[in-house]
């Protein structure tokens, strides 16, 4: 495809689609709660469609029609054995947070992806769930896909995560559900709590106590009405592109604030951004606004710590924008980047290099000097199948002079369809 370059101006309104780590947990818990689950704004993404089929598998009847779902909920152990493999595509939110389900699901399940998925370590997840005594086997003993599992009674347990990992959280909670008794995991910093929010307006309970959160089970969760609100991963592709295109406004409607989540307006505003936040409500379950950003001045950084899992899927359209901020920005503690869909310390780095962007690879993150001016002739860029990477070198295109060519596009349906569609509204 071809990309737009040296655009002039990016101006206009945008609704991003929904959440999409909000949009699968609807699902899961909507297939195991009693009754009826309504969803509006769901993400019609790839990989939120990979996680309605598996569910299907195992015998939940789920009405999808675009962005409104209806999931008729079978209730804690009303899931059927599938007679068939269950497919997560390129997703590892399915993944590892189905395999919390089946920990407590007394029948047998095969568990496979894509390319992407075989290379994304599943041992985070199948080590702690062997420990509440599901069965586990797989690639490398059960720590790549292929994975089979044979679920049953789980004992609690009480589990030092070693990485703050959603995912990881959210597969032992879901698990800790179909268990008797307490189970608890404590994280080293906190990461996204959709689960914990969601599981509360299932009407189930869920004690959070600085970084460790816990279920006691058995719970009973009932069916609910949700609505997703926007994507902030998805909707900060356009924030950087209002920061960084010239002569640019855009607005971006009712996107998710949840401070697990926000980490890219911090950033944003540290550099010295133009942005405000109007009309912030739904402060109860996950709370969303409508965000402005207009072209800026920018400063460099430094992110780490505590703050990069409040942006790790951020972290390659922030790359882009440190190049355009004045100084050196250091990304660090981030080496949860190399177990993503690609390599993205690898991806990015060579990706924007393409482009001109002085950019360094690290172990554990990269180091950014800016601000350069982008420019190409011919480059051939490559999303390398990656959605954050195809969405972040489009917006790249739309700062470089001369002609930019990506490969692989496609990939952006993962959590994104009408990207592009989006991006040429604003030109
Ligand atoms: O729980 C989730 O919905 C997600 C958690 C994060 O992964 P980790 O849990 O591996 O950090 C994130 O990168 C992913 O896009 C979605
Ligand atoms: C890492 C991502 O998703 P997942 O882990 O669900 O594949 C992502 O969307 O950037």
């Amino acid at each position: 495809m071809q990309l737009r370059t040296n655009v002039s101006s990016l101006q206009g309104i945008i609704h991003v689609p929904g959440d999409k780590s909000i949009s699968h947990r609807a699902v899961m818990l909507g297939a195991i709660a009693h009754g009826t689950t309504t969803i509006e704004n769901f993400l019609p993404g790839e990989d939120c469609l990979s996680t309605i089929d598996c569910f299907r598998k195992m015998g939940v009847v789920i009405k999808q029609d675009g962005s409104h779902v209806v999931v008729e909920g079978k209730g804690q152990g009303g899931l059927q054995e599938p007679s068939d493999i269950l497919h997560v595509g390129n997703s590892g939110t399915t993944a590892r947070l189905l395999l919390g389900i089946l920990a407590g699901c007394p029948f047998h399940a095969c568990l496979i992806g894509d390319e992407s998925i075989a290379k994304r370590p599943m041992g985070r997840v199948t080590k702690p769930l062997k420990m509440m005594g599901a069965r586990i086997d797989g690639r490398e003993h059960g720590n790549y896909t292929p994975i089979s599992i044979r679920g049953g009674e789980l004992q609690p347990i009480h589990y030092e995560s070693p990485v703050a990992s959603a995912q990881v959280k959210s597969a032992i909670l879901l698990a800790g559900l179909a268990t008797d008794g307490t189970t608890a995991v404590t994280e080293p910093n906190r990461s996204r709590d959709h689960t914990e929010r969601m599981i509360r307006l299932f009407g189930g309970n869920v004690a959070v106590d600085g970084l460790t959160v816990a279920v006691t089970g058995p719970q009973q969760l009932a069916g609910t009405s949700i609505y997703v609100p926007g994507d902030i991963s998805s909707a900060a592709f356009f924030l950087v592109a209002g920061a960084v295109v010239p002569n640019s406004e855009i607005t971006l409607k009712n996107v998710g604030l949840n401070p697990t989540r926000t980490g890219i307006i911090d950033v944003l505003q540290k550099m010295g951004a133009d942005i405000t936040i109007a009309n912030v409500r739904n402060e109860q379950t996950e709370p969303f606004g409508d965000i402005t950003v207009r072209t800026s001045r920018l400063a460099a950084t430094e992110i780490s710590g505590e703050l990069i899992p409040r942006l790790i899927d951020e972290i390659p359209i922030i790359a882009l924008l440190a190049t355009q901020a004045e100084g050196t920005t250091v990304i660090k503690d981030a080496s949860e980047l190399k177990v993503k869909e690609t390599n993205r310390i690898d991806t990015v780095v060579t990706e924007l290099r393409k482009l001109g962007a002085e950019i360094e690879a690290t172990e554990d993150g990269m180091i950014i000097h800016g601000k350069s001016a982008l420019k190409a002739e011919k480059a051939v860029v490559d999303s390398h199948g990656d959605h954050r990477i195809g969405m972040m070198l489009a917006i790249a295109a739309c700062i470089t002079k001369g002609a930019v060519h990506l490969k692989r596009p496609e990939a952006v349906a993962v959590s994104y369809p009408a990207f592009f569609d989006h991006l040429h509204s604003l030109i």
